[in-house]
This record gives structure tokens, C-alpha cells and sequence, in this order.
């Protein structure tokens, strides 16, 4: 027992100095690895508020990296209207929101057939006259950024030659993948001009901006606003806060968002998006948009439902990679990825794994956002089978199409306490999908065992044992 609290406190303090090292992204030193691999030098200090945001912009920035498709979601769309007697309006098709050419024509282009869930209601609101306030929270993926950016281009004047639009985005890479689909959508719009206010970008003294919309961090467009001058607040018509929930996890952010905010004219229109909607954010959304619609898109439930669940007993590490190899030929039938808690357990796992001549993807907290998105593409497109990963670096990863998890380490929050969310979040199904998956767990102690059982009750499903050594049973589990 003793030996299982001192090995927890071992993984925690390393899974709490990868979470933190994921994310410094931008400002630490990195040097190639042997497989060009970016490792970063510097990875053991404690985590703040700030890396914690870091963490989130960084999950946000992998999310859209990776995504090239809508989340499918089944789940009615939730409306409050400012002025219930309004008529309520959703369209099911572009061509009734009687957008500009040019902007119909860049929608087509980028292969979007009809509005998303949450466009169906948000377009109509937001391209009404007079424009509405809005407020709208639905999970990555479900087409806010698209939707926003719509409603942007719409309202440009090109004739005008200064800002009208603002877009505040929580770092400078998210920015960016804004500005790319800003760049997408306009494609058939070339008068229209795009400027990114983000440190770095130094403009002279003076100088006035002349392009439609300016896209930035809080910090930025606020000097660039106030001190610096070089855009009027008084001339926007449109003032977009998108990514709310990782905006307010800094400090800083909220009060400057607040004050860009302050500058704007009062028919200004204010939208606000978030991914998630907890208190701080639903209040921080309050602040920022005076007499909001507010549009919500629950969650598509996960289940256990149509999941196969095992436990394979094991006495150690080595015994579970054992077991894993006698499982590899049944597992490999369709994609798998294998969890581990700590890196090192990652690193060596991927290691054993090539030696036994299996080709495995290893995603790790080492790398900069922009290799684990590489990394998860490829896997994505079947390349390899096999994807071994850490607890911390694929929390919030969505691999659709993988129906084989193994959680070489079982899930545990920081406490050491069985990490239930995380568990049905990575093996579930959503109803709809449906999809029969298989999930094996390693237990390889007594706490693991206590574990597994607390995730046993937690979801009242029984999981059931596992003997590796019997091929027939493998079998059974590979059909
Ligand atoms: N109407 C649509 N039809 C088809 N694809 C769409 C549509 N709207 C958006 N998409 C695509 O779906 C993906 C997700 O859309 P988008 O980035 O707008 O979602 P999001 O809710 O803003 O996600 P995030 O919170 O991660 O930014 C993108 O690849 C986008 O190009």
C-alpha cells in the first residue's frame, strides 16, 4: 500500500508538470529530438492560473487544428429571445438569410451545404436589422466561428476604409485560425481587408488603421483602441468575444475586454460565444452583452451503453505490457488508443511497443500543439493503429472513430480519486452514434483494483475480467 501512495504521488507531481508543460507553448525554449520531435527544456515548475488558461487555449487550439467536420449533435437548440413577442426565426438554408453574393458564394466554397444546429437559430438573429445582442454557448465544433464570421462580413462596408468589425480571440494563435476563416469565407470578396492586432505586430505611431476587421487579444486591440489611437471604437458595428470560457480564465482578459467594450457605441452589436457556460462566464457574458439573446446547444449525452468493458488483473508494469501483447492482434482489428498516466509510462509504452515491431503514434505533452495535431491527423487517417498517449494530453481530444481504449493506468484527478468524467468522456458513445466499443483496463494493484471498482458503482456497469492468456477469450472480445 505504501509502495501504491508513494508511485500515485510520483505520477501526480509528473502528470501536474506535463499539464503544465503542454502548454507553454510560446515563450520556452525548444530543441529538436532525435525524430524531430520538439521536446521543451523546461518542465518543472507549478501550475498557475495562467498555464491553467494556457491549458485551455491550448485545448481549443488542438480542437480546431484537427477538426475538419461539423459535431454532429441531435439536441434541440435552446432560445431566449430579449423580446419573446419577436417572431422567432430559423433558417434552413443559406440562400434565405439573402447574404451578398460573394459571401453565399465563399459559404458553397467551403463545402457547407446547410447552417449548423446552432447557425440555423444564431444567423437570423444576428443578421437581423435592427442588429440583435447575442449570447451563445454549444461545444467545439458545432460552427460558432463560422457563424460569427458571417455575420461580420455582412455587415462591412468595403467603401469605408477603417475598422467596423472587431474580433477578441484569447491568444494569437487562435487569432490566427479565426483570420483563416474569415480569409476562407471572403475568398470572393477582395476589397474586403483583415488586420491582426497582436503583440508583435507594431504599427507606427499615428498611423490609422484602414482595414474592415481587426482581429487581436484583449491587450493589443485595447492599446490599439486607446493609448495608441489607431482605431476609432466610436466607427464599430460589430464586437465579437469568442472563446469566453478561456478568455475569463485570465484576469486581465476580462477587465480589457471590458473596457474595449466600454468604448463602443451603443448600436454597436455584441456577440459572445463560448464553448462552455459556468457561472463566471455566464457573468462575465452579462458584462460584456447589454439585453442579450442568448442561444444554447446542449451536449450530446455520452453512454456506456453499447460499450464492452473488461479489467485485465496484472502484479506490474511489465505484466500489463505483457497482457497488452497477447491483446494487440485483437485489438488492432480497429483503431485503439492506449492511456497512460504519466509521460515517461508513454514514452517507454511507445518504445516496447516498436521493439515488438507494432507501428504506434505516440502523442505527448512534449510536443508543441502544432506536432500533436500532426500526430493525431495521422492517426486520424489510419496510418497507425495504434495511439498511445497521457491521461493530460488527450483530455478534450475527440477521436471519433476510435472504438478500442485501453487505459494502461486507469483515470485519476488529482487527489487520486477515480476520474469518472474523464473516463466515460474517453470510452463513451454518444446515443446516436451508438457505435459498439471496447474498453480494457489495466489494474495492476490493490488502489487500481479499489479504482476500478469505485468506477464500477459510479456508473453501476459491470466490468467484466479479463484472462490475456486465454486466446479464446481474446477472441470473444475481437468480435
Ligand atoms: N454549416 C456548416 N456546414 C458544414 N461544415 C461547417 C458548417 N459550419 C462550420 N462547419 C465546419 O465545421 C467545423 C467546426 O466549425 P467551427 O470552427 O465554426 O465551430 P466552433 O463551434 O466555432 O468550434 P470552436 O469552438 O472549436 O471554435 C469547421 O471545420 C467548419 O469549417
Amino acid at each position: 500500500m505504501a509502495t501504491d501512495s508513494w508511485a500515485l504521488a510520483v505520477d501526480q507531481q509528473e502528470a501536474a508538470a506535463e499539464s503544465l508543460s503542454n502548454l507553454h507553448l510560446k515563450d520556452e525554449k525548444v530543441k529538436p529530438d532525435a525524430n524531430g520531435a520538439v521536446v521543451k527544456t523546461n518542465a518543472n515548475a507549478e501550475k498557475t492560473d495562467e498555464e491553467e488558461k494556457e491549458d485551455r487555449a491550448a485545448q481549443s487550439l488542438l480542437n480546431k487544428l484537427i477538426r475538419s467536420n461539423l459535431v454532429d449533435n441531435t439536441n434541440q437548440v435552446e432560445v431566449l429571445q430579449r423580446d419573446p413577442n419577436s417572431p422567432l426565426y430559423s433558417v434552413k438554408s443559406f440562400e434565405e438569410l439573402r447574404l451578398k453574393p460573394q459571401l453565399l458564394q465563399g459559404v458553397y466554397a467551403m463545402g457547407f451545404n446547410r447552417p449548423s444546429k446552432i447557425q440555423e437559430n444564431a444567423l437570423p438573429l444576428m443578421l437581423a436589422e435592427p442588429p440583435q445582442n447575442l449570447i451563445a454557448q454549444s461545444q467545439s465544433g458545432t460552427g460558432k466561428t463560422a457563424a460569427f464570421v458571417l455575420a461580420m462580413l455582412s455587415q462591412v462596408e468595403p467603401a469605408n476604409r477603417y475598422p467596423q468589425c472587431l474580433c477578441l480571440s484569447p491568444t494569437y494563435e487562435l487569432a490566427l485560425q479565426t483570420g483563416k476563416v474569415i480569409e476562407q469565407m471572403g475568398k470572393f470578396y477582395p476589397e474586403l481587408k483583415l488586420a491582426y492586432a497582436v503583440r508583435g505586430n507594431k504599427l507606427e505611431r499615428g498611423q490609422k488603421i484602414s482595414e474592415h476587421i481587426v482581429i487581436g487579444t484583449p491587450g493589443t486591440v485595447l492599446d490599439w483602441c486607446s493609448k495608441l489611437k489607431f482605431i476609432d471604437p466610436k466607427k464599430i458595428k460589430v464586437f465579437v468575444l469568442d472563446e469566453a470560457d478561456v478568455m475569463i480564465a485570465t484576469q486581465g482578459h476580462q477587465d480589457q475586454s471590458i473596457r474595449i467594450q466600454r468604448m463602443l457605441p451603443r448600436n454597436c452589436q455584441m456577440l459572445l460565444f463560448s464553448a462552455t457556460f459556468e457561472d463566471s462566464v455566464w457573468k462575465f457574458a452579462q458584462k460584456v452583452v447589454p439585453d442579450p439573446n442568448i442561444i444554447k446547444l446542449k451536449r450530446e449525452e455520452e453512454t456506456l451503453d453499447t460499450i464492452k468493458q473488461y479489467y485485465v488483473l496484472c502484479n506490474n508494469r511489465d505484466e500489463k505490457f505483457q497482457a497488452l501483447c497477447n491483446l494487440y492482434g485483437a485489438i488492432t482489428i480497429a483503431q485503439a488508443m492506449i492511456f497512460c498516466h504519466t509521460r515517461k509510462t508513454a514514452s517507454w509504452l511507445a518504445a516496447e511497443l516498436s521493439k515488438e515491431g507494432h507501428q504506434v503514434a505516440l502523442l505527448s505533452g512534449e510536443m508543441v500543439v502544432e506536432q500533436r495535431a500532426a500526430v493525431i491527423e495521422r492517426f486520424r487517417e489510419g496510418k497507425e493503429k495504434v495511439l498511445v498517449t497521457t491521461n493530460v494530453c488527450a483530455r478534450g481530444i475527440d477521436v471519433e472513430q476510435v472504438s478500442v481504449v485501453i487505459n494502461f493506468d486507469l483515470p485519476v484527478d488529482k487527489d487520486g480519486n477515480p476520474d469518472n468524467e474523464t473516463y466515460l468522456h474517453r470510452i463513451g458513445r454518444t446515443g446516436r452514434f451508438g457505435k459498439r466499443g471496447l474498453a480494457v483496463n489495466m489494474v495492476d494493484s490493490k488502489h487500481s483494483m479499489n479504482i476500478l471498482n469505485r468506477i464500477q458503482e459510479h456508473f453501476n456497469k459491470k466490468i467484466e475480467r479479463l484472462d490475456t492468456d486465454d486466446l479464446d477469450e481474446i477472441e470473444k472480445i475481437a468480435n
